[in-house]
């Protein structure tokens, strides 16, 4: 496998200058710049509080008050920390949401079936487990087949183990669509291990960006890894000598 390296920003996925947004006098983003290049994942780490899943939401066009300038080239889909499937549609339709045409019930079939959930279309979501609902917005999110998928803390409330499973997910999933991501993370590990740059989100701007290269599998004691780790958590106030 390639070394992953930070993708080419002539060909950007997502552009956002001086994105700005108060909830009353409270600032929370005052003037955030990035770019995300086509086929790059970019983690966003910042503090509790710090503006990440509002930068998010602004970003996925899901808030209206934001001032600034974010533009799309292309398509984008989101998967959120909660799985937000519909309790009372089975879990294929819940995949095949909003979308319409002859070829979807095969589209739907090939999403369910890449996250692992061949067989369970015709399955309830209260009949999943946290982890399985969660690769089934997943899958809802890959059948629009985005160029860039926006994800807020999406394996934030699932157990240590189903959580690198999912990274794992996540990884594969990348190589084979080559989609962009931005990944919203409170974990220091997880941003090293699945992002090509790391940008940290402080007092409402990108105060410091990470460029991450440390080959496709970085063991967990390569020294390269772990001086990374120690910058971005002193970053965040984390001491760690
Ligand atoms: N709808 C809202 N109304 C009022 N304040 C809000 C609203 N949404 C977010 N905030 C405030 O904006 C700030 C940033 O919230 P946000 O959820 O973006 O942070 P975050 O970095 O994602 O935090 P966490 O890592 O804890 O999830 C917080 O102080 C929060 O209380």
């Amino acid at each position: 496998m390639a070394t992953r390296t930070a993708g080419d920003l002539t060909r950007p996925v997502l552009t956002a200058h001086g994105v700005a947004r108060a909830f009353g006098p409270t600032v929370v983003l005052a003037g955030v710049d990035l770019a995300i290049a086509a086929g790059e994942t970019v983690a966003l780490l910042g503090g509790s509080g710090s503006g990440k899943s509002t930068l998010l939401r602004v970003l996925a066009g899901l808030d209206d008050e934001a001032t600034g300038e974010h533009v799309l080239h292309g398509t984008a889909a989101v998967v959120f920390q909660e799985h937000r499937l519909l309790p009372w549609k089975r879990v294929a339709d819940n995949v095949a949401l909003g979308l319409a045409g002859p070829g979807v019930g095969v589209r739907v079939d090939r999403a369910l079936a890449e996250v692992g959930l061949a067989d369970r279309g015709r399955a309830w979501p209260a009949e999943l487990s946290g982890g399985q609902a969660q690769r089934v917005a997943v899958a809802r999110a890959l059948v629009r087949e985005p160029d860039l998928l926006l994800l807020d803390e999406p394996f934030g409330a699932l157990d240590a183990l189903t959580r690198l499973r999912m990274q794992g997910l996540l990884r594969r999933l990348r190589a084979e669509h080559g989609f962009a991501a931005l990944l919203v993370t409170h974990d220091v590990e997880e941003a090293l291990l699945l992002a090509d740059r790391v940008l940290l989100l402080d007092d409402g701007v990108i105060a410091e960006e990470v460029p991450v290269d440390l080959g496709p599998a970085p063991r967990p004691d390569d020294p390269a890894l772990g001086a990374l780790r120690r910058r971005l958590l002193d970053r965040l106030g984390v001491p760690t000598a």
